[in-house]
């Protein structure tokens, strides 16, 4: 079982030519609003994928909320989701021709959003515990401190990348992090951005992700590998947060680093393929289904 403790959001949606240019307004091609969050979006992907997972948040007391929890609802068990007085959580998600996106995330509810919801027999139930950095980091380090007491593996992405203390860096399973927020790490600790390099530094595991390249890992100094599917990208909305709960999912039903990534990188892959971000995140069967779960190996 997958215990994710993160953000739920709406996400307003605008396809647009170009990126806007500061003092600019542009008229948008389209328009969609669609469930989000790094926390929900990561639940959803491994929830598709098979797992068993516990969604813990918050939400407000407005509409938004049931637009927010929509697709968690039938797929997790959000019974550990509070309602709270704040707006419930939002991002405008900007998508050129080219399909690069230009994101700012209001994280209201998200960050009264309590890691105390998370009770100990829940806890000692799970084998992922599943973090990103859209919640309140108070709250992120007690759970990464908590789960390190327990058999559960903790995978922390770092995203957005803000600095955590070393110490809590280093007391998490796997920290997974993208091309820029490896960038923003290094810068931190002193050290290069590779997963290899961030792994001797912080004495954990690292995974970088490395878009169109795939993605590295470093684990006990075992460097890992593997590489992007090949596909016409459509939309890399939610690629990473795909990537990263497809990972939690795999490892949760026991298999190695390096197939958990293999798999990962098919159901990442799939869904640049596809518009849209929840919406684009496959389910097993597709992930399974795929040629390319034999060949992403580098
Ligand atoms: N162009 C691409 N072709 C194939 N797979 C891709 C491509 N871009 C991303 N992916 C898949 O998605 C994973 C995550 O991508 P990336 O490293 O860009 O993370 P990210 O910046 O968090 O993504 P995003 O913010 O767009 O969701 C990659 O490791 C890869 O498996």
């Amino acid at each position: 079982m997958i215990i994710t403790f993160g953000s739920i959001n709406v996400d307003f949606v605008y396809e647009v030519e170009d990126m806007p240019q500061p003092g600019q307004t542009l008229l948008a091609k389209g328009f969609r609003t669609e469930s989000g969050g790094k926390g929900a979006n990561q639940a959803l992907a491994a929830a598709r994928d098979g797992a068993e997972v516990v969604m813990v948040g918050a939400v407000g007391n407005d509409g938004l909320a049931e637009i927010g929890l929509q697709n968690l609802t039938s797929a997790t068990d959000i019974s550990r989701v509070s309602r709270v007085s704040e707006p419930t959580g939002s991002a405008s998600i900007h998508i050129d021709a080219k399909g690069r996106n230009m994101i700012v995330v209001a994280a209201c509810a998200n960050l009264v959003a309590s890691s105390d919801a998370v009770e100990e027999n829940l806890l000692q139930r799970a084998n992922v515990v599943l973090l990103q950095m859209e919640n309140d980091i108070v709250e992120v380090e007690k759970l990464i401190r908590r789960v390190s007491a327990t058999k559960a593996m903790s995978i922390l992405n770092l995203a957005p990348a803000y600095s955590l203390a070393e110490e809590v860096l280093s007391l998490c399973s796997l920290v997974v992090v993208n091309e820029d927020e490896a960038e923003a790490l290094s810068g931190w600790l002193g050290c290069g951005s590779s997963a290899a390099a961030l792994s001797v530094r912080l004495g954990t595991g690292v995974l970088r992700t490395l878009g169109g390249d795939g993605a590295e890992a470093c684990v006990e100094g075992k460097d890992i590998r593997v590489a992007a599917l090949p596909i016409d990208v459509k939309d890399t909305t939610a690629a990473g947060d795909c990537f990263v709960g497809v990972l939690a999912s795999a490892l949760d039903r026991g298999l190695s680093l390096e197939a958990a990534m293999q798999r990962a990188s098919v159901a990442a892959g799939i869904a640049c393929s596809r518009p849209g971000s929840q919406s684009s995140i496959p389910s097993a069967a597709d992930t399974d289904g795929h040629p390319g779960l034999a060949v992403t190996l580098a």
